[in-house]
């Protein structure tokens, strides 16, 4: 119930705006629905005044006034009726798609912006399939929802509601043997769908498991191969795809017994209406043109009376999905949002320094990760920060962007704390150069040129330069205009680590937080990216964590850090000389732990 609010609550944020579209849709499908409950009763006047035609014709008597004009009339009423409702359902359709294609388009702009508002948390802790199936699963089944499911709910019930006036209308009982069937057919409905819904569930549940063992096994697939597992890694998917077969195929059973179940009472209940129907011409003595008229009428009826709950409670499924599409939906937009200052401090460059001071944090409340680190980066300095794995070294770099707000001390720049700055020009001010650098989809310029698209090409030509790449972009055929995504392109890890240089380069940061590349990198791009981090670190105030020491050798200060506490400071000589935990890093290599 609660998830039903917060889907209402969702749409009706998306709809509103729309609610002259939506009135005009409600209106017109009322119209609609109007001239298709009517249309039968002209069918039935025709059969009246044909039978009336037929019987002055055939006699003698009234043979030469036997006219068929009436009959014509109600025929051209009926054809009338029915066209209209085409004309009126088509622009309900067309009008409802629209509203549909709209929100939903907007749900999806709303959602993609909301994620780049979004804290680093909540991409550490959900998983990039997660993520990407509220923009294909979620909101398709909202689209689908909407497109059809409540237009078609709401026409559905209008036409239930006609044919019951209708039929009302044109004769009590009658209508009254026409709906006896109804708790039948409600309850045979309810128990179908209630049972294909349970197995449509175990298909979802069952198929997302199997998705999760193929991504895993997809990413595993150099282990697999390596280690000979291929067949092992089919045996396992056995099990997965068995369940999900068995699923959907009961699922399937259930679904499918629907429509031919209402078919069949639908016509029993036919038949039952001709046998009353006729009953009751004889019992009232009926004149038998209008008799025969009315069982014309009833017939129509009686056909379309099941339509709306077969269709009501089949696309019940549809909105199930949909309700928990928003429900999932609802919850993104709630997640808490990166914290601009309303009158943060615009930080233009750094003079004199970035600090850290006595700060304790933790990624969840139960467990502190940093103890009281203080870390003090001078103007122009180059700060190295080294330490065993999960020592801290990346959550400190979280901090110094402000990914994360520490629970306790402060970060400051030139004495600002961190949280009084503005989050756009601190953002503009550090420069990042991740362990994994991303490719985006585009030319090698454009990767380049991401931080700075105005960048001239000499000015871009120049931070390939300093970054050591430049030699090799030319050497490809299509030199700068090489097209790169990250999943398909010539650039090693080492080399997609220089272009992330270049691009630092080219913003040109007050601040640098430089986070070494470890794994794949090979000597020759091993020097290279020293060279192209000495060239990007000259006279900029940086900050290195670093995985090689040989990388460090020349920083102004090296911090060693370890469980989340700085356990000794200095220079690499001063270190080297104190005979301490660095020295032992130093002489036993252990700096790729
Ligand atoms: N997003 C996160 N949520 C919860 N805990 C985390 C998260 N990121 C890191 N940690 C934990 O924080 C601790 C420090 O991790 P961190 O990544 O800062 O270490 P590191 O020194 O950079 O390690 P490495 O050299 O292996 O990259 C580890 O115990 C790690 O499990």
């Amino acid at each position: 119930m609660v998830d039903v609010k917060r889907a209402i609550k969702y749409f009706a944020s998306y709809l509103k705006q729309y609610w002259i579209s939506l009135t005009f849709v409600v209106v017109i499908t009322i119209v609609s629905t109007y001239f298709q409950v009517k249309a039968p009763s002209y069918m039935g006047k025709a059969i009246t005044e044909l039978a009336n035609y037929l019987g002055q014709y055939m006699n003698p008597t009234t043979h030469a006034i036997a006219s068929k004009t009436p009959f014509y009339h109600a025929l051209e009423s009926m054809m009338l009726f029915f066209i209209l409702t085409a004309i009126t359902m088509f622009i309900s359709s067309f009008l409802s798609s629209r509203v549909s294609a709209q929100a939903s388009g907007r749900m999806r702009i709303g959602l993609f912006a909301k994620l780049q508002r979004m804290t680093i948390k909540y991409f550490d802790t959900h998983r990039d399939g997660e993520i990407l199936s509220l923009f294909t699963s979620d909101l398709d089944n909202i689209f689908n929802a909407m497109n059809q499911a409540i237009f078609q709910l709401l026409s559905q019930f209008a036409l239930f509601v006609g044919i019951i006036w209708m039929m009302f209308d044109q004769n009590v009982k009658l209508a009254w043997v026409t709906m006896a069937s109804t708790p039948v057919a409600i309850i045979i409905a309810w128990v179908i769908i209630s049972r294909a819904r349970h197995f449509i569930d175990a298909q979802q549940d069952a198929t997302g498991s199997m998705n999760g063992y193929i991504n895993e096994q997809i990413n595993g697939e150099k282990i697999i191969i390596t280690q000979g597992l291929q067949e092992e890694s089919i045996a396992g998917f056995m099990p997965h795809n068995e369940k999900v077969k068995q699923a959907t195929f009961k699922g399937q059973v259930y679904s499918g017994m629907l429509f031919p179940l209402m078919q069949g009472l639908s016509l029993l209940n036919l038949a039952i209406v001709i046998f009353f129907g006729s009953w009751l011409i004889v019992s009232e003595g009926m004149d038998k043109a209008v008799g025969l008229g009315l069982i014309v009428v009833f017939v129509n009826y009686s056909q379309q009376y099941y339509q709306p709950i077969t269709q009501i409670t089949s696309i019940y499924n549809m909105l199930q999905l949909a309700v928990t599409g928003a429900r999932r939906l609802s919850d993104v937009h709630d997640q808490d949002e990166e914290i601009n200052p309303a009158d943060g401090q615009e930080l233009s460059s750094i003079k004199s320094g970035v600090t850290l001071e006595n700060i304790h944090f933790g990624y969840t409340a139960d467990k502190e990760i940093l103890h009281g680190v203080s870390i003090q980066v001078d103007k122009g300095e180059m700060v190295a920060l080294v330490g065993p794995t999960g020592s801290g070294k990346t959550t400190v770099m979280n901090l110094l962007n402000r990914f994360y707000d520490v629970d306790d001390g402060a970060v400051k720049f030139d004495g600002v704390d961190i949280r009084h700055l503005d989050l756009k020009s601190l953002r503009d001010h550090v420069g990042i150069v991740l362990q994994d650098s991303v490719l985006f989809s585009g030319t090698v310029a454009d990767n380049i040129k991401f931080g700075a698209p105005k960048a001239t090409e000499e000015d871009m030509i120049n931070a390939a330069k300093q970054a050591n790449i430049h030699e090799f972009i030319v050497s490809l055929p299509a030199g700068y205009q090489t097209i790169v995504d990250d999943e398909n392109s010539v650039f090693s890890t080492g080399q997609k680590q220089l272009l992330a240089i270049a691009r630092t380069i080219l913003t040109n940061p007050a601040f640098l937080i430089l986070d070494e590349a470890t794994s794949n990198v090979d000597t020759v791009t091993e020097a290279r990216i020293q060279a192209a981090m000495d060239n990007v670190i000259a006279g900029r105030t940086s900050f290195v964590i670093a995985h090689r020491l040989k990388t460090i050798l020349g920083a102004d200060k090296i911090v060693v850090l370890k469980d989340g506490k700085v356990i000794e400071q200095g220079s690499h000589e001063a270190l080297l000389s104190k005979g301490g935990f660095y020295s032992e890093l130093y002489h036993n290599q252990m700096v790729f732990d």
